[in-house]
């Protein structure tokens, strides 16, 4: 044998040992010792299977709960979505371990070890897991939502201000405008015989609308376009990231992947465009700015130097594919539940609609009115508490730590199941599930310790109050519009994926009212 054959065949052998070590390593020994250290804290759970751990026990106890829809609009509905937690919470107690493929995930209930977990003590020790970011990698890469560590933190202080003060603020007239838009089409449909609309249907398009103006403002219709196309791409990379928890399966070439790579580059060919065009009228001396939107600020900050951390034009388009996905449909959801919430509650209805018609009088609302809603604001939580669009919140441990009277060992995934918090009798009463907003009348938003619609901390979600905002000036408009009752075929079928959504869409009767 030559030198060159031999030294190939080393290269080749100690890269294979490499690799089978660290899948090895990955798949088998360090869950096990994460296992170990958990079940010496007594903290256990069902015997997980090699490599597909609890997922098919997962998936056999969904398919059973929610393969039919609900008898009745009952909100009693942890059950159904998270037949899993119900069951093992009985058996292993509040926490409990159980197997996402082979990554152990620890459930958590406890409110104060989970605001320690999202405080900002351990905003570096714990993020986004692999797994996490390699399922929607092709989608909105490592923009905010998926970043962790120093990156995270770069990029929340980037953004940070297009979401605060006069900032904020300025955003509420194209909302207005979009919102008056929706409420013609919706006038259009009512008095075209339509005995019901799909109201969820109307909501996407307008928050869809809404998040293209606050990102591409001048660039509007191409932004909707690009945001149809990345409709398409979340579905497909939701359907392709399924398999992901088997070792090596992201290198298989399938008709998704492929169908991913096209979208995604026609996404951000598009975006170039946008980018482009903003970068040649400031080159030109056209305009100064590269635009008062999202991303003419981002473009800015790519054009600063700063130590350690570049704002790449790729994390530029990961970062406005993130605030699409982030910020629309979430708000979307929050809408359509409310409007749901309102329709089969007439009563509280009538309330909200006469407490907005008294301070908006009948106009558009203002910044000036936002804090004179009470009702509409304790309907709103009440709508996040019942049905909170983002219902789990996963958190990776990077590093050992302590939190409250465990060690948790780096490796660990927490598993904080937001929509069982919400709807615990022992947090909330013997009322909790019912929709009754008068439970949330003169509390603010920082007293509500076991209400987490948009996690806490400083990695909460960026878009609180830009959502909140949004979904007040919406309902309003709609409530001094219309009146709406539920459809006799309204079907209930709440469903989780990704985020928790109406399956067979709202149904409601329209009455245009005549103020
Ligand atoms: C009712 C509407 C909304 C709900 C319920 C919601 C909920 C959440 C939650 C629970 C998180 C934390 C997720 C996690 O860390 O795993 C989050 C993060 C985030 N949200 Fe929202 N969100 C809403 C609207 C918005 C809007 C309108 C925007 C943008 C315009 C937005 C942008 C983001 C971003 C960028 C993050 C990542 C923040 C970070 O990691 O620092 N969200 N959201």
């Amino acid at each position: 044998m030559g030198l060159v054959t031999i030294l190939a065949t080393s290269t080749f052998l100690v890269f294979f040992l490499r690799v089978a070590w660290v899948t090895i390593s990955c798949y088998y020994v360090t869950p096990r010792r994460i296992k170990r250290v958990m079940a010496n804290q007594g903290v256990r759970g069902p015997e997980p299977r090699f490599l597909v751990g609890n997922l098919l026990d997962v998936a056999a106890l969904l398919s059973k709960t929610t393969s039919s829809n609900m008898t009745s609009v009952d909100h009693d509905i942890v059950g159904r979505l998270l037949p899993h937690y119900v069951l093992w919470s009985k058996q292993y107690g509040k926490r409990f371990i159980f197997w996402y493929g082979s990554e152990p995930r620890m459930c958590l209930t406890e409110t104060e070890m989970i605001k320690e977990l999202l405080s900002s003590k351990y905003t570096h020790a714990s993020g986004k897991s692999w797994l996490q970011q390699q399922g929607s990698k092709h989608f909105i890469g490592r923009g905010l939502l998926m970043a962790n560590g120093d990156d995270w933190f770069h990029q929340r202080h980037i953004v940070a201000p297009a979401f605060m003060g006069d900032k904020l603020k300025s955003h509420v007239g194209y909302m207005v405008e979009c919102t008056k838009k929706t409420i013609e089409a919706l006038h259009v449909a009512a008095e075209s015989g339509l005995s019901e609309v799909e109201i969820g249907g109307y909501l996407t398009q307008l928050t869809g609308d809404i998040i293209a103006r606050t990102e591409f403002d001048s660039s509007y219709e191409k932004g909707k376009k690009i945001f149809h196309l990345l409709t398409c791409l979340q579905a497909l990379t939701a359907q392709s990231s399924r398999h992901l928890c088997f070792p090596g399966s992201r290198f298989f070439p399938s008709k998704f992947r492929r169908e991913i790579k096209n979208l995604k580059m026609e996404v951000e060919r598009l975006m170039m465009e946008i980018v482009q065009s903003r970068r040649e009228c400031v080159e030109v001396g056209r305009t100064s700015s590269y635009g008062n939107d999202l991303l003419g600020m981002l473009l800015a900050e790519s054009q600063k130097k700063r130590d350690g951390f570049s704002f790449t034009l790729q994390l530029l388009m990961d970062e406005c594919k993130t605030f699409f996905f982030a910020g629309h449909e979430t708000t979307a959801l929050l809408l359509t539940w409310t409007v749901m919430l309102l329709a089969t509650n007439p009563k509280w209805q009538e309330k909200v609609r006469a407490e907005v018609l008294s301070v908006c009088g009948g106009a558009s609302p203002s910044t000036d009115h936002f804090s004179k809603l009470p009702l509409l604001n304790m309907v709103i939580n009440e709508s996040l508490r019942l049905y909170p669009p983002a219902s789990l919140l996963p958190r990776m441990v990077f590093e050992d730590i302590k939190l409250g009277d465990l060690h948790i060992p780096k490796g660990l995934s927490i598993w904080i199941p937001v929509l069982a918090i919400h709807h615990s009798e022992e947090l909330w009463g013997k009322d909790v599930n019912e929709f009754n907003p008068e439970r949330f009348a003169g509390k603010p938003f920082s007293q509500l310790r076991h209400f987490m619609p948009f996690a806490a901390g400083p990695r909460n979600c960026i878009g609180q109050s830009f959502a909140l905002m949004e979904a007040k000036i919406i309902l309003a408009m709609l409530l001094s519009h219309f009146s709406f009752t539920i459809s006799p075929n309204y079907r209930h079928a709440p469903v989780n994926v990704l985020t928790l959504k109406p399956k067979h869409g709202v149904l409601v009767k329209l009455k245009p009212l005549r103020l």
